[in-house]
């Protein structure tokens, strides 16, 4: 699914009316009807009174027609117009249609409002263009004092929200909800600003396919459509060998239960064989937490530093990829032997954890990790390799400049992991919850992604499915309560996510 800039929504929306053709004020009614629609389904046979804030733009423009369909619906319904701008035609139209309109001029005319109910934002939309100020920010700060009493939903973007800039620090509706039409925008992707959107909704409201197919974007969410066109069942000839031997170098003292998950996952995805390289401490634990994989010991008790010598004596298998990092430490021993195995190993490779702090302890290792290789950091570990950015959309410029730097692929972990490739595009995952925010999950996530490469999946096909699987098995998991959900959990329900794709 294309994410679209707000320069490029208004072109689809000019395009709209002129091709389909519709007038502005019908697709205006178009979208606040279902905008209106999905508002009467969630409050049906609730007596909340609705408490309706427009702006002067089609944003507004929505939420007079919004205000109009409730009151029609036999809602208790209270509109006010913000007057703080240009008043669009299809605005003006609106206003004459709803007779119990008021006006808003200054922070003094803010209503107060006696009951418990539903404030709709329709105050500012895509047509922000600079950050809020003076009395119209003290007009959302005041809206935001309600959020105790008052369920607030946001028509488009919670106002004040810019859709492609940072809106770090400006004054921005919080919304419990926010249905935005027919394309997401990128700041309700990123933490920092997504965060003001509460849950989003995205509502379609049959703009031109015709736009749609031919616009040109670097910025995507990942989909079902997409997930089924990556996906390849399994061919019914197939034999162990068919799906690849993935090499996992995982766990130290301590931290076997890295290993353990990790490799669980590599096999749950649906590798053929998978040999794990871990510290003489881990031997038993893995073989008796996890007798599918096959162990490589270690001479050492307590670390892996000796994981390159069958690549330098050329007894390593014939390996398909590579995994390596969740538990392995820092230790410079381990880094050596890292350093080593980089200049035996050109193949498929999916960096994690301890491995990307190696690299970050020691950047001059950094041109030795082959192109094309995955990277998975957290924030952290991202702010650790590539530095500091000053806010969430510099942070998505400096991932898209380094993937393209290094030609490596990098996963930077979140609510909406962002997948950035060598050319430059980014994919956005939707599916995990807050309950995945636990200890392990993040070698589930190498694991996966180690297993799709073994069977032949390429890079980015691999984090496309690998990241929805993972988040997608999280969400089953978390189905009764996010809480309790452990790493484990998310291997265990990886079936159950493949069983969504092939539904
Ligand atoms: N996508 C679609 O196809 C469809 C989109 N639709 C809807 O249209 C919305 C976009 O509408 P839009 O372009 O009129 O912009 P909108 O968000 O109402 O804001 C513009 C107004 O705000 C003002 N203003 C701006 N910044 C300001 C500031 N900092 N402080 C104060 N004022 C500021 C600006 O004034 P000016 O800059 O001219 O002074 C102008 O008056 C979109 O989000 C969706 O809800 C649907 O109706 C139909 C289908
Ligand atoms: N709020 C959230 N919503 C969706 N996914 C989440 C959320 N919090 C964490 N996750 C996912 O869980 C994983 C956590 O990984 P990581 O931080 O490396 O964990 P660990 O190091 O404990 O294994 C990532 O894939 C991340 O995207
Ligand atoms: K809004």
């Amino acid at each position: 699914m294309k994410i679209l800039s707000a320069p490029q929504i208004r072109e689809a929306d000019a395009y709209t009316i002129a091709h389909e053709p519709v007038s502005g004020l019908l697709l205006m009614e178009r979208a606040a009807a279902a905008c209106a629609d999905w508002i009467l389904r969630r409050y049906a046979g609730s007596s909340r009174p609705f408490y309706i804030f427009c702006g002067p733009g089609n944003n507004g423009g929505d939420g007079l027609v919004i205000a109009r369909l409730l009151a029609e619906n036999g809602f208790a319904v209270q509109a006010w117009l913000v007057a703080a701008g240009n008043v669009s035609p299809d605005n003006l139209a609106n206003q004459a249609r709803v007779p119990f309109l008021q006006k808003i001029n200054a922070p003094a005319d803010f209503p107060h409002m006696e009951e418990p109910g539903v404030i709709i934002d329709a105050l500012f939309g895509t047509g922000l263009n600079r950050p809020l100020d003076g009395w119209v920010a003290g007009i959302i700060h005041q809206i935001n004092d309600q959020r105790g009493r008052q369920e607030i939903i946001a028509i488009d973007m919670p106002s004040g929200l810019m859709a492609d800039q940072s809106s770090k620090g400006h004054a921005c509706v919080h919304a419990r909800y926010t249905i935005t039409f027919e394309y997401w925008k990128l700041a309700l992707l990123l933490p920092e600003n997504g965060g003001f959107a509460g849950e989003t909704v995205l509502m379609p409201i049959g703009l031109h396919p015709a736009y749609t197919a031919a616009v040109q974007t670097e910025f995507h969410l990942t989909d079902m459509e997409m997930i089924r066109t990556v996906y390849r069942p399994r061919d019914p000839f197939a034999h162990k060998g068919t799906y690849g031997h993935a090499l996992l170098v995982a766990g130290s003292y301590g931290k076997m239960g890295a290993a353990v998950l990790a490799a669980r996952a590599v096999m749950r995805a649906g590798a053929g064989l998978l040999t794990v390289h871990i510290p003489r401490c881990g031997y038993e634990i893995m073989q008796t937490a996890f007798p599918e994989a096959m162990c490589e010991t270690e001479e050492l008790a307590s670390h892996s530093a000796h994981f390159d010598e069958p690549f330098r004596l050329r007894r390593a298998p014939d390996y398909d990829v590579i995994g390596i990092g969740p538990g392995i430490g820092t230790d410079p021993s381990t880094a050596k032997a890292f350093e080593r195995l980089l200049g035996h190993w050109q193949g498929p490779l999916v960096l994690d954890a301890d491995a990307l702090n190696i690299l970050s302890k020691w950047p001059s290792l950094m041109p030795l990790v082959p192109k094309l290789s995955i990277l998975t950091p957290h924030p952290k570990e991202f702010e650790r390799l590539f530095g500091a950015a000053g806010d969430h959309f510099e942070r998505l410029a400096l991932l898209r400049a380094k993937a393209k730097e290094w030609q490596w692929y990098i996963l930077l972990k979140g609510r909406f992991t962002a997948m950035a490739c060598p050319d430059g595009s980014v994919f956005f995952n939707p599916t995990g919850n807050p309950g995945m925010a636990t200890a392990g999950s993040g070698d589930v996530l190498t694991g996966i992604l180690t297993g799709l490469l073994a069977q032949g999946y390429g890079p980015k096909a691999a984090l496309i499915l690998g990241a929805w699987l993972h988040g997608k098995a999280g969400d089953l998991a978390a189905a009764i309560s996010p809480e309790s959900l452990i790493a484990s959990d998310i291997v265990d329900y990886l079936a159950n996510a493949y069983a969504e794709i092939q539904q």
